[in-house]
């Protein structure tokens, strides 16, 4: 394929052309079939909406990673999404408030960032998910896992790693268990996010130390977040990773990372990172969080979300050609009949046009597919 001028797009964004075009659709329909088996209703919220809205939905960690713009019409600063989970939130607390509980919607669209991010280049991401709205228990989180894992198995993805973290396990412990002062909550809490031993122990947080240990295959970690549990404060969570575990059977390896925080800004008690062999980056992220309701109360979810992109092009490089070449004169019935057996037909326009160049791998030779 020919390199692309760098002025022709600003950096991070990027066209697709016919195979991966086609394979980035492939791809997003059979994780939206298996959303929709499941019983989640599509919705397709808007590509901008106001800033002020937006970010305040998107737990502050994430304003100033949105690209933002004054609209000429209505004057106020709009921002282009960058995660459709807080949109599903806005859409179900306000349109659908009435709708019955639990409430299973899904989505697919592309989300914007204002930066790159170290290991992804790119700024136009293609999101796709399932939020399951007014419920964040053990079945919901069940569910979502196993929705997430289908997802991607559909797509063809295999060796599936669910890594389990618990977003608010620093807050949970320093309430009573291994308290800490308000503001060394925060630092703490970056500390073990870098698994930073020295940073802990500069804070007077050595206490927390254990947990950079607890890391690891499931079983054996959540053992060694157990040995750790001052007073029974995790208990309950911890049980609750184990059902979860236990739901999802032998159908991915499923590790523990109780202290991950990066990209778990709006999480509350469960979150999960998906990956897979093969791919460097994360293929998806969701857990259990709450949306502000409009009459000041919070109405909790469950989620995920999955970023296909990376797997968008492998999906495409193992594409088989089906694209069968008809020759000048090819009956329209005979050429139907092909498509209608799977075939992709190139009608020849003129007697020039060449099957080879018009990427074909079939001719029609005596009403019937020959390779060339
Ligand atoms: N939208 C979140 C994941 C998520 C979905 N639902 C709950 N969490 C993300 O992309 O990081």
């Amino acid at each position: 394929m020919t390199s692309i001028s760098p002025d022709l797009l600003p950096e991070g964004f990027r066209d697709r052309l016919p195979v991966q075009a086609e394979a980035a659709v492939r791809v997003a329909r059979a994780m939206l079939d298996v959303m929709a088996s499941h019983g989640y209703g599509r919705v397709s919220p808007a590509i901008a909406e106001f800033e002020a809205s937006l970010s305040a939905r998107s737990g502050g960690a994430t304003r100033n990673s949105l690209l933002r713009f004054t609209d000429p019409v209505s004057g106020h600063t709009l921002a282009l999404r960058g995660d459709i989970t807080v949109q599903v939130g806005r859409i179900a607390t306000t349109r659908m408030a009435d709708a019955p509980r639990p409430l299973r919607l899904c989505y697919h669209g592309q989300i914007l960032r204002l930066r790159a991010r170290q290991l992804r280049p790119e700024r136009e991401i293609t999101q796709l998910g399932a939020e399951l709205i007014g419920n964040d228990s053990v079945a919901a989180a069940s569910e979502i896992v196993t929705v997430a894992v289908e997802a991607l198995e559909s797509a063809g993805v295999k060796d599936i790693t669910v890594d389990f973290t618990l977003p608010d396990l620093v807050e949970t412990l320093a309430a009573k268990a291994l308290p800490l002062s308000p503001e060394k909550i925060d630092a703490v809490r970056s500390e073990l996010d870098m698994k930073d031993a020295g940073g802990l122990s500069a804070l007077g947080a050595d206490a927390y130390l254990p947990l950079l240990a607890a890391t690891g295959p499931f079983a054996e970690a959540v053992q060694k977040l157990r040995a750790i549990d001052a007073g029974g404060a995790l208990a309950s969570r911890i049980g609750a990773l184990e059902a979860i575990a236990e739901s999802l059977g032998d159908r991915a390896t499923i590790t523990l990372d109780p202290t991950e925080r990066h990209g778990f800004e709006y999480q509350s008690w469960f979150g999960f990172t998906l990956f897979a062999k093969g791919y460097t980056a994360a293929l998806g992220r969701g857990g259990t969080y709450a949306i502000a309701r409009t009459d000041g109360g919070v109405e909790v979810a469950t989620g995920f979300s999955l970023y296909p992109d990376p797997l968008i092009d492998i999906v495409a490089e193992k594409d088989e050609n089906r694209r069968l070449f008809l020759p000048k004169g090819t009956l329209a019935s005979k050429a139907a009949q092909m498509r209608s057996e799977g075939w992709i037909t190139v009608a020849a326009l003129d007697e020039s046009d060449n099957a080879q160049a018009l990427d074909c791998a079939y001719v029609l030779t005596n009403g019937r597919a020959e390779p060339i």
